[in-house]
């Protein structure tokens, strides 16, 4: 049967459009459609304007420091301009993205796809039939069916505020949580992160987890634990939030509570598409799902909901499927930064991970303050944790909490990937100084 397009892909986000433009790459007839703004998640509503209001956070920490260094600076923060300014670069990268689909030759439909059945996708009700179809369709917050949930944000409007708010209250203790905590908090902001556990970052190492909690309130974040937030209702004052008999006051509510597969209205059944009640996508290891020309890569397979996890397999999907590709993700040692203040780099396993998998497991951890911060009057600490496997001397994991953090654990990555063991790691000379330099004389 002769079709359309050789791969059509739903969902111009970081794994749809890295699939569309290398297959288009390879000679393929494609095309991508796109609801929203190409760029998806990352790009528009996620990684990019989110790291752009970290920059601004980060400020606060700098003018902090800028007094002991001679500098005398007198700060004034005005939230309208940040917000303009990340708005006419997420245009540009927009405008970047657009860019690489026409000069791919990808086609762009733009509007909303649903499946008509197993090999056509209806684009604001045109057909468009293809040998291979790709759902790229990420996710979209989730949050809990409470009284007052209407009034709550989500990070996809807490990164276009009108105004900045003088108080907020924020739900959750995973990554968006803690990072809206840290920008929101030194923008001056008084913030409540609200968490429904004892200790925030769950998956994350213990200690970690613990030595980040403490760093957040030292920095002035009011973190309530054993919390859960049952509704939201409004003032006349503002928002508030309450949980049993506690009610917590604020101007915004932000809830943070985890994300789900943007799968609803893709009418999945029409094309023999297999989900679970979450809408989270079924794939086996060719990124096939239970119609087997019909594949799934990104958020809407809830694996690892990463960026370069979304490109990698959206990347090497296409690879296999027209240049032959023989490789396939590979998903251990993805390092990962929570881009709080201070940032938290990991990579590999945490302690009770490594513990519940090897006999013998010996951790080193140092916690000092960081050569920028000694002569101010910030006194935000570092900490740095290995992972390591008595028996075989490999490392299994890295753990830092700190300035950079981000920035120092995507190199050790690299070594990780390749088996480091803890000799290796020591027989490095580090570069002084630096703080990096403690990871290899631990
Ligand atoms: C606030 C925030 C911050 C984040 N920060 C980071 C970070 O720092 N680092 C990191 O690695 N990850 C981060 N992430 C996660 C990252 O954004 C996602 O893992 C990544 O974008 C997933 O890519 P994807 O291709 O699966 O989907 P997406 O990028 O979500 O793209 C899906 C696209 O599909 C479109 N779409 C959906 N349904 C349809 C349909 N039926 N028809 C047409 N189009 C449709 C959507 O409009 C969207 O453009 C962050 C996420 C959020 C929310
Ligand atoms: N820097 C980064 O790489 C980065 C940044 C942001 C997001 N992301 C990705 O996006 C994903 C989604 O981020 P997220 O922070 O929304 O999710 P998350 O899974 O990291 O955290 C969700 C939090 O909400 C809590 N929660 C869930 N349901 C709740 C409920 N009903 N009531 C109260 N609390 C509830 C959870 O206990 C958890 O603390 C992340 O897991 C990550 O994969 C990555």
């Amino acid at each position: 049967m002769k079709y359309d397009y050789d791969l059509l892909v739903i969902g111009a986000g970081s794994g749809g459009v890295r699939a569309a433009r290398i297959a288009a790459g390879y000679g393929q007839k494609v095309a991508i459609c796109e609801a929203d703004q190409v760029g998806g998640t990352c790009v528009i509503r996620g990684c990019v304007p989110k790291k752009l209001l970290v920059y601004a956070a980060q400020y606060k920490k700098m003018f902090s420091t800028a007094k002991a260094y001679g500098w005398n600076i007198q700060s004034q923060f005005d939230w309208s301009s940040l917000i303009s300014n990340k708005d006419q670069e997420i245009d540009r990268l927009n405008g970047i993205y657009l860019n690489l689909l026409d000069n791919a030759g990808v086609e762009l439909l733009q509007g909303f796809g649903a499946f008509v059945d197993p090999h056509t996708v209806a684009v604001d009700g045109d057909h468009h039939t293809a040998r291979h179809i790709l759902i790229a369709t990420g996710g979209i917050p989730a949050v809990p069916n409470i009284p007052g949930r209407d009034q709550v944000i989500t990070s996809n409007e807490a990164l276009n505020l009108a105004k900045l708010p003088e108080t907020i209250t924020i739900n959750g203790g995973g990554y968006i949580a803690v990072e809206f905590a840290g920008i929101f908090n030194a923008l001056g902001v008084e913030v409540n992160l609200v968490y429904r556990g004892q200790q925030l970052l769950r998956g994350f190492d213990d200690e970690v987890a613990a030595f980040a909690q403490q760093a957040f309130t030292e920095a002035g974040i009011r973190v309530i634990t054993n919390t859960e937030i049952d509704a939201v209702e409004k003032t006349a004052r503002g928002l508030i939030c309450h949980a049993g008999e506690t009610g917590i006051e604020s101007d915004v509510v932000l809830f943070a509570t985890g994300r789900q597969a943007n799968t609803a209205g893709l009418n999945l059944q029409a094309a023999g598409v297999d989900c679970q009640a979450n809408g989270q996508v079924l794939v086996n290891h060719d990124q096939a799902s239970s119609t087997p020309h019909i594949y799934a890569v990104g958020d809407v397979c809830n694996n690892d909901n990463l960026t370069p996890v979304a490109i990698k397999e959206g990347h090497l999907l296409v690879n296999r499927l027209f240049n032959d590709g023989k490789e396939y993700p590979e998903y251990d040692f993805i390092p990962t930064t929570v881009f709080s203040q201070p940032e938290i780099g990991t990579c590999g396993l945490t302690e009770a991970e490594a513990r519940s998998n090897h006999a013998h497991i010996e951790c080193f951890t140092s916690t000092f303050r960081a050569m920028k911060y000694a002569m101010s009057d910030v006194h935000e600490k570092t900490f740095m944790k290995l992972v390591v496997n008595q028996q075989t001397d490999q490392v299994l994991g890295i753990h830092v909490v700190g300035a950079d953090a981000g920035e120092m654990i995507q190199g050790f990555a690299v070594a990780l990937k390749q088996g480091l063991s803890k000799t290796q790691l020591n027989k490095t000379i580090g570069i002084h100084p630096t703080s990096a330099e403690e990871l290899v004389t631990m």
